[in-house]
């Protein structure tokens, strides 16, 4: 392995430990953060990423709430706890895990969240405001991966950077922030005719597919900073990324490990989206 690591749980900590001096300085005026996580079924995976996400609410001072659904619970139910929470004054954040039943539609879920209390930044006022450079909530991933990317020391301007997988929720804004640092940006998607002949480019890569191994490392730059987004299983059902890791971390010179790497910053980053909406909250901002 010639590449440097790129400590996820490490910096993670560091911004929990920010995150929970600023919580306690509102807790102090009576004015305690408040993040709620609305949880609908029982996939196991939600069931574990929300725990872990109570879990560090506690341990950062934040108060969460959760409410757990069955996956019978109606839309229009759904609809109007959302509302609830909207007009609750001790709630900064919300949450809704996804992903929903099929009988619920997530888009409109998502655009009954207010837009101050976006923690997720999925809202379409929150992706405008990033896509026209305005303040407003960063979608927790991307703006992980920009905290990673940071600790390099890596400078972004006119460097060229790739992102394989263009979501809304990681690809897009992932791109946009990138562009933002004044990179020279390249989307990938499954219709792109050769990745690798981009990815070659490339001082910075995001993959962000869903799928492993799509990155390999005859598809990297020596020296490279690749982050690695992907939440997948291998076969032994070992958790990985869409990094071939053992590969990539030859040439790389930057590289994030799956786990310990996107996926505690995207959890990070929601608690600093969270004490940000108290903030703002407290100050008479909104
Ligand atoms: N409204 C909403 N917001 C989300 O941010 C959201 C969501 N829905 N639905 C599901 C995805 C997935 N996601 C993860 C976050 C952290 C880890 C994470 O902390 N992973 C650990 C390992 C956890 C484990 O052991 O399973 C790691 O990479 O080290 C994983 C996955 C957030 N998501």
């Amino acid at each position: 392995m010639t590449a440097q690591l790129i400590d996820g749980n490490a910096l993670a900590k560091k911004i929990r430990a920010e995150v929970a001096e600023r919580a306690a300085a509102l807790t102090a005026r009576g004015k305690q953060p408040g993040l709620a996580v609305i949880l609908v079924g029982d996939d196991p995976a939600s069931q574990v990423y929300v725990k872990h996400k109570v879990n560090d609410c506690e341990t950062s001072g934040v108060r969460s709430v959760l409410d757990k659904y069955e996956a019978t619970l109606s839309e229009a139910a759904l609809l109007a706890r959302i509302e609830e929470l909207n007009n609750d004054p001790t709630i900064h954040g919300i949450l809704v895990q996804m992903p929903l039943p099929r009988h619920i539609d997530p888009q409109k879920v998502i655009e009954t969240i207010s837009p101050l209390k976006d923690v997720d930044g999925f809202h379409v006022q929150s992706a405008g405001a990033l896509m026209v450079g305005r303040a407003g909530f960063l979608p927790c991933t991307p703006y992980g991966c920009m905290k990673l990317i940071e600790t390099t020391g890596l400078s972004l301007k006119g460097k060229n950077a790739v992102v394989i997988g263009r979501s809304n929720t990681v690809g897009k804004p992932m791109a946009m922030l990138l562009l933002q640092a004044n990179a020279t940006v390249t989307i990938c998607h499954s219709n792109t005719a050769d990745i690798g002949q981009y990815t070659r480019q490339a001082d910075v890569v995001v993959a962000a597919v869903g799928r492993r191994n799509v990155l390999r490392a005859d598809m990297v730059k020596p020296g490279a900073v690749v982050i690695d987004v992907g939440m997948n299983r291998n076969d032994e059902g070992k958790l990985c990324g869409d990094v071939d890791f053992a590969g990539v971390s030859e040439v790389a010179g930057w590289i994030t490990p799956v786990p310990g790497g996107v996926g505690p910053m995207t959890r990070a980053m929601l608690l600093v989206n969270t004490i940000e909406a108290a903030e703002r909250a407290a100050s008479g901002a909104v």
